[in-house]
């Protein structure tokens, strides 16, 4: 496994501006190379915050954003159109503000019962909403190239981390740390609330050609240095981050702190 990466940057801020004009030059780079460009977003808010750069930044069309493919590396399961949706984050932050094709816009799937949508198969059932994504994911990685067998080479994976090294929706010694399987599981009972999401596994994610972890605040410095001097993926999920060719941390001064 190659090197990290680890960027120090003064503050929230300028993680959130630095990430976003590294994605802009990324998935620019990556049409240049391939056509199309595929980037995973996640939650949280300096995920989100990275977004609104990219929105707000004066480089924001030197991507053709028609020519971007969307996915997500987790999602919460709750209804459509919530709040506490990443989708719906990302859509306000980012998504709803550049000229995306709505086809390469993949979503996982919420807990409106009903009808299945075309992508994300809305079910009551975070499984069946799995199951669904990893055939989202089987159908994309024979357009765009495989990574690891049924998942994307995707050009660029996003990932934030929470105080106690979870990252994605996988949490420390949980069912979804333990699947070892690259592919895209249910996660219940999650310490982080909402309780019930969807996320892909550690191994799908190191399917990404690049793997970004985006952090702020002395509330992951600890999770950060465990990672950084050894711990393992089941007792620090981040840990387990890794990029097929890289792997980046960006982090604020904060969070760097005991590393
Ligand atoms: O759905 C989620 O909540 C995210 O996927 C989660 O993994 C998030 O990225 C981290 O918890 C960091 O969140 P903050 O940046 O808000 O601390």
């Amino acid at each position: 496994m190659r090197e990290r990466e680890i960027v120090t940057l003064p503050d929230d801020g300028s993680v959130a501006a630095d990430g976003a004009a590294r994605l802009l030059a990324a998935l620019a780079a990556a049409q240049s190379a391939r056509g199309v460009a595929s980037v995973v977003l996640t939650g949280g808010g300096i995920g989100i915050a990275m977004l609104e750069a990219v929105a707000a930044s004066p480089d924001v069309d030197s991507v053709d954003w028609s020519q971007v493919e969307v996915f997500w590396g987790d999602e919460r399961f709750v209804p459509a159109g919530s709040e506490d949706r990443n989708d719906a984050q990302a859509r306000a932050a980012l998504l709803d503000r550049v000229a995306l094709d709505p086809a390469r816009v993949h979503p996982m799937a919420s807990s409106t019962p009903g009808p299945s949508a075309l992508e994300s198969e809305d079910s009551a059932d975070p499984d069946q909403g799995a199951q669904a994504y990893a055939q989202v994911l089987t159908e994309a990685a024979a357009r765009l190239g495989e990574g690891v067998p049924g998942i994307p080479a995707f050009d660029v994976l996003l990932a934030g981390c929470g105080p106690e090294g979870h990252t994605l929706s996988v949490f420390p010694d949980s069912p979804a740390v333990h699947a070892t399987a690259a592919g895209v599981v249910a996660v219940r009972d999650c310490p982080k609330p909402p309780p019930t999401r969807v996320s892909l596994t550690l191994a799908a994610a190191r399917s990404a050609r690049e793997v970004w972890l985006v952090a702020a605040g002395e509330g992951k410095a600890e999770a950060l240095a465990k990672a950084a001097h050894g711990a393992t993926e089941v007792e620090i999920p981040l840990a387990g981050l890794a990029g097929t060719e890289r792997t980046l941390w960006l982090l604020d001064e904060a969070a760097a702190a005991q590393i």
